[in-house]
């Protein structure tokens, strides 16, 4: 049998740093026979050298086009535009399939060259999981960013950091006193709801943790008492919101909603006092500005969607660690393992859809 070729492509946006696999993780692929690429990058956190001295070929910036039709072609985001079919069998984050703006011309561009899109996102186990996500370090971020707001020390626009710059200003906010504020994390037991709690530790913020069960009875007084909501809720049944625009003008200490999970034109949004994201140049946006006379505190969102890739190197680990062992399961005698299998099942059905005629299902 051919060795499975994973060949990791640099990425187009010019502001991802983030890789899927770590250096650290090219020999456990090698040891089981696979042959790793890696396409050179000048804005990639890891160094090309380090993937060439864990064993893997080193090969020009955006050659992929022209990489054995063999070859899985993984990356993070986006390709670029060019060219205009592909051939490969390609990872990555595309979010071509829920009928995203551009996603039509992503999957025409497959259909043109016969290609396969594996997204990760799709990559799931036989409950309908997702297997392969960069939540941890999304909520420890989206905390963070929270709590250094609260301090007065967050300086934008902001930039791609290492975790021991972010956990020392967490610790300098907390010894300026957020460590006597109240953050509540909703979606606690999920990825992201676990990353949040440990950033708000860092910054010895109190903790209250909800998930499921303890908020099916939602308690608003209870919600509105905590200083910083950290949202890290998915759910995709309508549920009670946790703060909608009648909470605006209560009594509430609520000051600061970190928003995770960035739903925010969903018809599952959580916190549908707010309909958009915030930027790297603009992380805040004012929501409300509160009436003090009536103890009510200004409101301010956070909402940054792309939370990882302001913490590369241990968004890549992470992720990486926990893509490892699935890119193994690409070599599985009979076929691919599960979660690829349902992964191509998603491409097939959304293929389907493209070549539906128009208004049938
Ligand atoms: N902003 C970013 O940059 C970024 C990056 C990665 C992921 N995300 C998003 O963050 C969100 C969380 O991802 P995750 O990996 O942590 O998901 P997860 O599935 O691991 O966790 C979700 C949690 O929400 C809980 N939950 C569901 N309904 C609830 C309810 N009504 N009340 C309380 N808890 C409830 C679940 O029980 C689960 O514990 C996702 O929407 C994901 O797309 C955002």
């Amino acid at each position: 049998m051919q060795p499975v070729h994973v060949w990791i492509r640099s990425e187009s946006r010019s502001t991802e740093r983030r890789a899927p696999l770590a250096p650290g993780d090219v020999p456990l692929l090698l040891d089981a026979g696979f042959e790793v690429t890696v396409e050179e990058s000048p804005q990639r956190i890891f160094a090309v050298e380090e993937y060439a001295a864990a064993g893997a070929s080193v090969v020009g910036q955006g050659t992929w086009p022209d990489a054995p039709q063999d070859a899985y072609v993984l990356g993070i985001k986006e390709l670029p535009d060019e060219p205009a079919s592909l051939r490969h069998r390609h990872i990555y984050f595309a979010h071509a399939f829920k009928g995203q703006e551009g996603a039509r011309r992503t999957l025409e561009r497959f259909r043109r060259g016969g290609g396969r899109l594996l997204d990760i996102e799709y990559l799931t186990d036989n409950d309908g999981k997702r297997v392969v996500a960069f939540g941890y370090w999304a909520g420890y971020v989206g905390a963070a960013l929270g709590v250094l707001h609260l301090a007065g020390s967050l300086a934008a626009p902001l930039a791609p950091t290492a975790r021991h710059e972010l956990d020392a200003a967490l610790e300098q906010a907390g010894k300026a006193g957020t460590d006597q504020l109240l953050a509540l994390v909703t979606g606690a037991q999920g990825r992201s709801g676990r990353g949040a709690q440990r950033a708000l530790m860092t910054a010895g913020l109190a903790i209250t943790r909800w998930d499921r069960q303890e908020t099916r009875d939602l308690h608003k007084q209870a919600l509105l008492g905590h200083d910083l909501l950290v949202n890290c809720v998915v759910t995709h049944t309508p549920t009670t919101p946790f703060v909608e625009h009648a909470d605006l003008d209560h009594e509430r200490r609520l000051r600061v909603l970190a928003d995770v999970t960035c739903d925010v034109t969903g018809p599952s949004n959580m916190l549908p006092v707010n309909t958009e994201i915030t930027t790297w140049q603009e992380p805040v946006r004012r929501l409300h500005s509160g009436a003090p006379e009536r103890g009510t505190a200004p409101l301010e969102v956070v909402a940054i969607d792309n939370l990882p890739s302001l913490l590369p190197r241990e968004a890549s680990e992470g992720f990486s660690g926990d893509l490892t062992p699935h890119l193994l399961g690409l070599a599985e005698e009979g076929g691919p393992s599960g979660p690829w299998r349902a992964a191509g099942r998603a491409f097939d059905e959304a293929m389907r859809r493209l070549e539906a005629p128009e208004g049938s299902s």
